[in-house]
């Protein structure tokens, strides 16, 4: 992979994927910036050789067609104050050539959420060939959507000559962080599995299970496990065509020997709301109507316990909803416990938007060793998958 500093950039226009799927609230405000702020090494560097940018990027999971709540617009003014300058935008991707040809160096543009396009998660060649059009060297810097092989991640790369298509230094740093977990982890090494995407995440856990010695399943997805053991659940979240792999899990950890915790109780709510009526019950007595939506204190520390004893800590997905602060605890608890241990020499990888979310807005994101951009790319990467978008760059 060609690195970003073996390029130069003066007189260049470069098509530059990033990863700018950051949480919006209700007003479309960024609620945290981390990967917009992850990515202004690579774009500073290349408008300091005298080139260009234009900018590409997925926002949310459109259906495939242009929906304001994923539009990029909301964050140009962001990238505005980031980069000290306007940032241009084009409203559709595919009309955004003549936009592209008229920056000059040193200017930036912000093409509209490629994903507005079906092409884009299809892979479409024809679709990735127009994109390519809007520059003459492409940068791939979007670590977090490495592990897709969409139009822009990927299938763009083709269009460009070889010693054209560019890592980017978030690209690169994401991947040196992860193999210091993967190839140099120091004993006791314990994944902290979490969050409401299950079906993204449960395979993923088979693959840990060869590499961990202690497993913690909190969050959402904690709840097909306790169901799928028997337990009641109420209303929290479940998804019933996983509950057998659940069940495969819990054997194949046993076998191999790895500490599989599950949450014993759980903090529950009558509806999904801050101001909701809470209790804490056990994970497989929850009544119908409520919900599981926060570790419980048993679990709590059980978790910390283990986390507090680890050399070695890789986290990804929220304990529980905690963007709401009763049922911020789990999360920061765990987030305090990962400190802690780091404080004590342990290294500790944290992946997942909504991890990093968490840390910075908990406080404690200079407490950990090394906040990752990426998701579901981070942990294909740690399961031995190839990453397509760096693939692509060969
Ligand atoms: N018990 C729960 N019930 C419902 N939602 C939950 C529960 N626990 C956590 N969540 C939600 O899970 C969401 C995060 O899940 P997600 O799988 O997206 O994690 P992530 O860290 O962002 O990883 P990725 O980057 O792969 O998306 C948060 O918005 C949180 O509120
Ligand atoms: O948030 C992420 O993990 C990346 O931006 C990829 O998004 P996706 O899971 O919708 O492809």
């Amino acid at each position: 992979m060609k690195t970003l500093d073996q390029y130069n950039f003066a007189g260049k226009r470069a098509v530059v994927r990033v990863d700018f799927n950051v949480p919006l609230d209700k007003s479309f405000a960024i609620t945290d910036d981390t990967r917009i702020r992850a990515a202004t090494p690579t774009i500073k560097k290349i408008l300091q050789d005298g080139g260009s940018v234009v900018l590409l990027s997925h926002l949310g999971r459109p259906k495939g067609g242009p929906e304001e709540k994923y539009s990029l617009k909301h964050i140009v003014a962001r990238l505005g104050q980031e980069y000290g300058q306007q940032v241009q935008f084009a409203e559709d991707a595919l009309q955004a050539e003549a936009q592209a040809q008229a920056l000059q160096p040193g200017q930036i543009l912000l093409v509209e959420n490629v994903r507005f396009y079906g092409e884009e998660e299809k892979g479409n060649a024809e679709f990735a060939a127009k994109l390519a059009k809007l520059g003459q060297v492409y940068v791939n810097d979007a670590f977090g959507a490495a592990h897709r092989k969409h139009a822009s991640t990927a299938v763009i790369a083709d269009s460009f000559a070889p010693e054209d298509r560019v890592g980017g230094y978030l690209l690169q740093g994401e991947l040196d962080n992860a193999k210091k977990v993967l190839e140099q982890a120091e004993r006791p090494f314990t994944a902290i599995m979490g969050g409401a995407k299950i079906s993204d995440k449960i395979l993923i856990i088979e693959k840990l299970l060869d590499k961990v010695d202690n497993l913690l399943i909190g969050g959402g997805m904690a709840y097909t496990f306790a169901k799928a053991q028997g337990g009641q659940i109420g209303n929290s979240l479940l998804e019933a065509d996983k509950m057998d792999l659940a069940l495969e899990l819990i054997e194949k950890a046993k076998a191999k020997g790895v500490n599989l915790v599950l949450p014993t109780d759980s903090v529950i709510a009558d509806k999904f709301a801050n101001d909701a009526e809470t209790k804490v019950a056990q994970n497989n007595q929850i009544p119908d109507g409520w919900l599981g939506l926060d570790l419980g204190p048993d679990s709590i520390k059980a978790f910390s316990d283990i986390v507090r004893q680890s050399k070695t800590i890789l986290w990804n997905g929220p304990m529980g909803v905690f963007e709401m602060s009763s049922f911020a605890k789990g999360t920061e608890t765990v987030a305090q416990a990962i400190a802690d241990a780091t404080q004590a020499g342990a290294f500790s990888l944290i992946g997942g938007g909504d991890s990093a979310a968490a840390v910075n807005q908990l406080g404690f994101s200079e407490q950990v060793s090394y906040i990752s951009t990426g998701g579901g790319a981070l942990l294909e990467y740690m399961e031995g998958k190839e990453l397509p978008g760096v693939t692509a760059l060969g």
